[in-house]
């Protein structure tokens, strides 16, 4: 017998812009956000019997999200995450859980003259910060914030070599390379019991997310590389010591290859080993190195 053995909904790509005007400086702040609402729940007539009557329906769940991010702050993005997610849970009694994405992107205030302006601003990169808050019946309030499509390059300082060599290996060893890598990394805090707790939470989130980003350039920036698994593992470590409420963090890293180009053919132009300059950047295959280091 065929029967349904999971099943959630909701809407994606929800595009949501908020002003907050200082009447008093004249200042405008800016937050742009895209949200993803996924509910769970005794929903399972809806696909086998055509019962509507237990749909809340995605149209709905846009418009919660344009009310509640009129009616609350959403910033800290963990905040109005978990206020997204505890209002769906709350509000329906047959809804058990709701999974919140949030994706805050990037508007930059614009400096002029050395001024920063009261109201024009910049995509600076397309980096964005991620939440995804879920609230259960059972379990309270989960969440995991993250840093995602940071874009980060060094032209030394990391090494690669010493891995295991057989008859399907052609790497050549390196002692100076070029490390390139689009920063995915992701923290997940210890359990709320309630949006209350996650309100007390709030200071810990900017700060963190400040953190992990300044852990993330600095070791990337400052260590001697020996691996992207190395230097990955002690971004996690200093991650786990600067944030107490943190319970794990994982990261995520391709490896954006460099090819050197061999221009020997040309009049002998030298272009390897200590003379290489011009590089053929790869857009595939990457490596992807990923771990999760819990405390
Ligand atoms: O830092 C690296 N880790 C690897 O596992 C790997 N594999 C590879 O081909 N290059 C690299 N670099």
């Amino acid at each position: 017998m065929p029967h349904l053995s999971g099943a959630q909904y909701g809407k994606d790509n929800i595009r949501v812009y908020k002003v907050h005007r200082d009447e008093k400086t004249k200042v405008h702040t800016v937050v742009e956000m895209t949200v993803c609402v996924l509910l769970q729940g005794d929903i399972e007539t809806s696909y086998t019997e055509a019962d509507n009557s237990v749909v809340v329906a995605t149209d709905t769940m846009k418009q919660t999200v344009y009310i509640l991010a009129k009616e609350h702050p959403v910033t800290p993005p963990e905040l109005f995450g978990a206020t997204v997610a505890a209002h769906f849970t709350d509000t329906y009694k047959h809804i058990h859980s709701a999974q919140v994405k949030v994706k805050v992107h990037r508007w930059t205030r614009i400096n002029i003259d050395g001024q920063s302006h009261p109201h024009s601003f910049l995509r600076d990169g397309s980096e964005t910060r991620n939440v995804v808050a879920t609230s259960t019946d059972e379990k309270g309030i989960e969440i995991r914030s993250a840093i995602s499509g940071l874009l980060v390059l060094k032209s030394t300082g990391s090494a690669f070599h010493g891995f295991v060599r057989n008859e399907y290996t052609a790497l050549p060893e390196v002692w100076d390379r070029i490390l390139s890598t689009e920063v995915d990394a992701g923290w997940v805090w210890n359990t709320y019991k309630s949006l209350k707790d996650v309100e007390s939470a709030v200071p810990e989130f900017d700060k963190t997310w400040d953190e992990a980003r300044t852990i993330t350039l600095t070791k990337f920036a400052q260590e001697e590389s020996p691996s992207v698994q190395n230097t990955m593992y002690h971004m996690c470590e200093d991650i786990l010591a600067a944030a107490p409420t943190v319970q794990s963090v994982e990261y995520s890293l391709p490896n954006k290859h460099y090819f050197e180009i061999d221009l020997s053919w040309h009049k002998g132009l030298k272009n390897t080993g200590a003379d290489a300059e011009v590089y053929a950047p790869q857009s595939d295959p990457n490596g992807l190195i990923q771990c999760t280091v819990s405390r």
